[in-house]
């Protein structure tokens, strides 16, 4: 049972006296509100040290063709970009027998077995009529028209069914701008909130413009693979969660994808290479150790997407994804297709970002760089001390009340892996079984804590931003920012976790004095997602402005609509971007950005 979790938290504070004389129970046991400074009753369960062990997770320790033929004849369209390369349309369901034979497994079938067990509990509907209002703003010559239903792009009819597997009844606004001007061969960089369908806005045009290569010749290289597109994200976990769904989409259409990642034995990784790619999902650093052994080649890559662009262009990841992009075989701008998309994108990772695209298109879809309006953001002042014992109550108010009226998953983010690891530990030995994820974790137990998060049996992870970007966990209703993290697009990301696809989602943040550098950007970023403020962290943040606390920059400048870097007054003044100039770097330059990685430092998330 889904709530046993809770049920348990209760019984194991009642509990906590048991086999103890005391009327009191032990020091450090968690105690609900409505129970402190109360007698125990004498018949109580079990204590939550001794819970079932099987509540917890064990922690033993040449650019592409597009010139038009995408949009159905009778929409009449225009496509102005996309010369040469073209192949004349016609849709193509590649390689019978490219994989030697062997049967595609259905990656539908575990969604329906899924849905079906956590549908007494949660409406899964989607809800994007919370989407339609949406701002969007386009930049870049020449921009295709957007679309409004699905059936108005020949995306192949093989996508087209799985579209519907997916029950994508219709698409969300990035997709509605993002899809056609892919699919007509421009280059994008696209900025749209979180859990609002941007996989799937780079899949659909890259699955397609691959179905249509009538043939490719991929040159005969033993034991190299030629992957035809390049999709990179900064973690092991979002990799494969892209691979899932790029699966998904591109089910008995032929093309074939495969995913590599750092931290599983490489072998299995190179069997499936040799069995033949066409889209590589990779995080950089597996990626860059295939590339060494001769075991990839870049050669014939026609699409390069960059998922959560901004992290993988800021101090951490640079060097690597510089020398996969300009370094090894991958053809230069122009000659392929590059698609760069995340919910934040600020302007000294735009600048750094043109180097890889060419004539692009810049998108902004929705208040972006900001939250969703389906998030109800609460910021609560809690001192350090105070910190466990707060979040045990709202855990506990949560078992009662559930968050909008139901039971959900709730993710706790978390500065430190040792931070995480506490934390997890306190909370399994009060009753709230919980997980953890971070950076010191084998694969194993990272797959195996986000396994049993998303099967609702561990219902609590503590997390550090490790898996703060891009997982798509439908059930998450509250996010709790436990420590706040230095930089409000980080912020952004953690509390996209929740709120995803039209849903509702509740994010919590505790403030206290160590965060006064977030106090304006979370102050503002609030007020703009229509959120109460309180006064008291007004003040902060007027405190902030005045002792120069404010290190933080924000994502595209004065306002929290992602913006063009090319349409600032300031374009091609490096300095402007680089040296904290009005509007630009606030006062912390570039190397404030990214969470405190110094430059050749490989990030411990791959
Ligand atoms: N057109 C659609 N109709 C219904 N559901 C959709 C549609 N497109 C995407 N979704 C669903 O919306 C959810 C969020 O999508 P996705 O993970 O791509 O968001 P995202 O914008 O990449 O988020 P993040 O910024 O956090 O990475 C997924 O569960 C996905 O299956």
């Amino acid at each position: 049972m889904r709530t046993s979790w809770a049920e348990s938290a209760d019984n194991s504070a009642i509990g906590s006296g048991n086999g103890n004389s005391s009327a009191y129970p032990p020091r450090g046991a968690y105690v609900p509100p409505h129970l402190r400074n109360r007698s125990l009753p004498s018949e109580v369960p079990p204590a939550a040290a001794s819970l079932p062990v099987n509540d917890r997770v064990n922690h033993g320790g040449p650019a592409p063709h597009h010139g038009g033929g995408y949009f159905k004849a009778d929409q009449g369209r225009q496509q102005g970009h996309g010369s040469g390369y073209q192949t004349g349309g016609g849709w193509n369901v590649r390689g019978a027998g490219r994989d030697r034979g062997r049967r595609e497994v259905n990656p539908f079938e575990n969604d329906e077995a899924e849905e079906q067990s956590f549908s007494e509990q949660e409406n899964t509907g989607i809800n994007f009529e919370a989407y339609d209002d949406i701002p969007v703003e386009t930049s870049g010559e020449n921009v295709p028209p957007p679309v409004n239903t699905f059936a108005e792009i020949d995306l192949g009819e093989a996508l087209n069914q799985n579209i519907q597997r997916c029950k994508y009844v219709k698409p969300t606004p990035v997709q509605r701008y993002a899809i056609p001007i892919s699919l007509s061969g421009r280059d994008l960089m696209a900025c749209a909130q979180t859990g609002s369908g941007k996989t799937a806005a780079f899949c659909f045009p890259i699955i397609s413009g691959i179905m249509r290569e009538q043939y490719v010749q991929k040159p005969r290289v033993a034991r190299t693979a030629f992957p035809l597109a390049l999709i990179l994200s900064p973690t092991r976990e979002l990799s494969c969660q892209i691979h899932d769904e790029a699966k998904k989409f591109s089910y008995q259409t032929g093309v074939k994808v495969v995913v590599a990642y750092g931290g599983a034995p490489i072998t299995q990784q190179l069997r499936e290479l040799e069995r033949g790619v066409d889209i590589l999902v990779a995080t950089p650093g597996r990626l860059v150790d295939l590339l060494e052994r001769a075991r990839v080649s870049l050669q014939m890559i026609r699409y390069l997407a960059l998922d959560e662009a901004d992290r993988m262009l800021d101090m951490g990841f640079e060097p690597q994804i510089r020398k996969i992009v300009e370094q090894m075989d991958m053809p230069p701008p122009g000659m392929r297709q590059t698609l760069l998309f995340s919910a934040t994108f600020p302007k000294e990772i735009q600048r750094l970002a043109s180097d890889f695209l060419s004539s692009y298109v810049f998108l902004a879809v929705g208040r972006v760089g900001s939250s969703t309006d389906l998030i109800a953001q609460r910021v609560e002042y809690v001192l350090e001390s105070d910190k466990r014992s707060h979040l045990m109550d709202l855990l506990h108010a949560q078992r009662e009340n559930g968050i909008h009226g139901k039971q959900g998953l709730t993710l706790v983010f978390v500065e430190t892996k040792k931070g995480a690891d506490a934390l997890e530990h306190c909370l399994c030995v009060n009753g709230f079984p919980a997980a953890s994820i971070h950076g010191d974790r084998t694969q194993q137990e990272r797959e195996l804590a986000l396994r049993s998060f998303k099967t609702g049996n561990t219902p609590i992870l503590v997390a550090t931003d490790v898996a703060a970007r891009g997982l798509d966990i439908p059930r998450v209703a509250h996010v709790v920012n436990f420590d706040l993290p230095n930089d409000i697009d980080d912020y952004v990301h953690r509390i996209g976790r929740t709120g995803r696809a039209g849903k509702m989602g509740l994010a919590t943040a505790f403030f206290n004095e160590s965060n006064l550098s977030l106090a304006k950007p979370l102050a503002d970023l609030m007020q703009e997602a229509n959120q109460e403020v309180p006064a008291w962290l007004t003040r902060y943040a007027a405190r902030a402005i005045y002792s120069g606390g404010n290190r933080n920059r924000r994502s595209g400048g004065s306002r929290f609509g992602g913006r063009d870097f090319r349409r600032e007054g300031s374009f091609n003044k490096s300095t402007d971007y680089f040296g904290g100039g009005p509007g630009g770097v606030a006062g912390g330059g570039y190397g404030n950005y990214g969470g405190g990685y110094s430059q050749g430092v490989t990030s411990a998330w791959d």
